[in-house]
């Protein structure tokens, strides 16, 4: 198994409805340290909800959602922004803002969150991080000038400079063509060395799955109801939707 035996995440009977939509219906989910973890699920399943319960977002109806030992439903203003800040969220259109050099987006993380940094102490960590992610030479572009994958990278790397424990990917691969797509891949399998970090990725694209995924959770049903490794949920899937899932992917691509 990658990764350690220690929980960072722990969901136990989420049950979570909008009036009469049922969306969680009793998640169970590990999150372990250091593993990258797959959350496939079609459109309106729920993956968002439940990542939003992770961050306080939104609250459960039920059920326990402890995320790095902290139950997360029971924290106050404070202790909830402290447990946001351990965790990077790696939003899907990467959310840079247009009007900020690379530079300056970095930054601004840094300087809102981490007092009695230097000048020269930020500008080696945003060199540090550009680094890691094989962009040193675009820190005073600006985001118009990158393509679409670039930007993912600033985005990712603009998220770990706070040094978050968990990683939460958004549909990492979105929009981009398929070489661009390994590349980011790889990025995700990379930063899991090197940071050390454990990630959930949110994809539809099996190929950032089989790549990128230790382990593999299908939300079905308001339930993770197919986990495991790649082969483990698809070569053995005996539910017809999670081998549509497989169909689509493999037959489309
Ligand atoms: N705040 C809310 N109020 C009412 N309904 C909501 C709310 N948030 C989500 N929902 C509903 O919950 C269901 C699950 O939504 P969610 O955004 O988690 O889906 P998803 O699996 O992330 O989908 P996608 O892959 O398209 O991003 C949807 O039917 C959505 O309309």
């Amino acid at each position: 198994m990658v990764g350690t035996e220690e929980k960072v995440v722990e969901v136990r009977n989420l049950f979570k409805s909008f009036g009469d939509l049922k969306v969680l219906q009793g998640v169970d989910l590990d999150l372990h340290k250091g593993e990258n973890l797959v959350v496939l699920g079609k459109s309106g399943s729920g993956k968002s909800v439940l990542i939003k319960i992770m961050v306080g977002l939104l609250k459960q109806d039920s059920g326990s959602m402890i995320v790095l030992g902290e139950d997360v439903a029971s924290l106050g203003v404070k202790a909830l922004n402290k447990l946001r800040l351990n965790i990077g969220f790696s939003f899907q259109n990467s959310a840079l803002y247009d009007s900020m050099t690379v530079r300056e987006n970095m930054e601004f993380p840094l300087v809102r969150n981490v007092k009695n940094l230097t000048r020269k102490e930020i500008t080696m960590k945003i060199e540090e991080l550009l680094d890691s992610v094989g962009l040193p030479q675009s820190i005073d572009q600006m985001p118009s000038e990158l393509s679409g994958g670039q930007k993912k990278r600033i985005g990712v790397a603009r998220t770990l400079i706070l040094e978050p424990e968990i990683m939460l990917y958004d549909e990492p691969t979105a929009g981009l063509d398929p070489i661009t797509c390994i590349d980011i891949n790889n990025l995700i399998i990379q930063i899991r060395e090197q940071y050390n970090t454990s990630s959930i990725v949110i994809t539809h694209d099996l190929t950032c799955a089989k790549m990128t995924g230790d382990r593999q959770a299908v939300l079905l049903d308001g339930q993770f109801k197919a986990q495991g490794s790649f082969e483990e949920v698809f070569a053995g899937a005996e539910d017809q939707r999670v081998k549509s899932f497989y169909d689509y992917n493999f037959i489309n691509s």
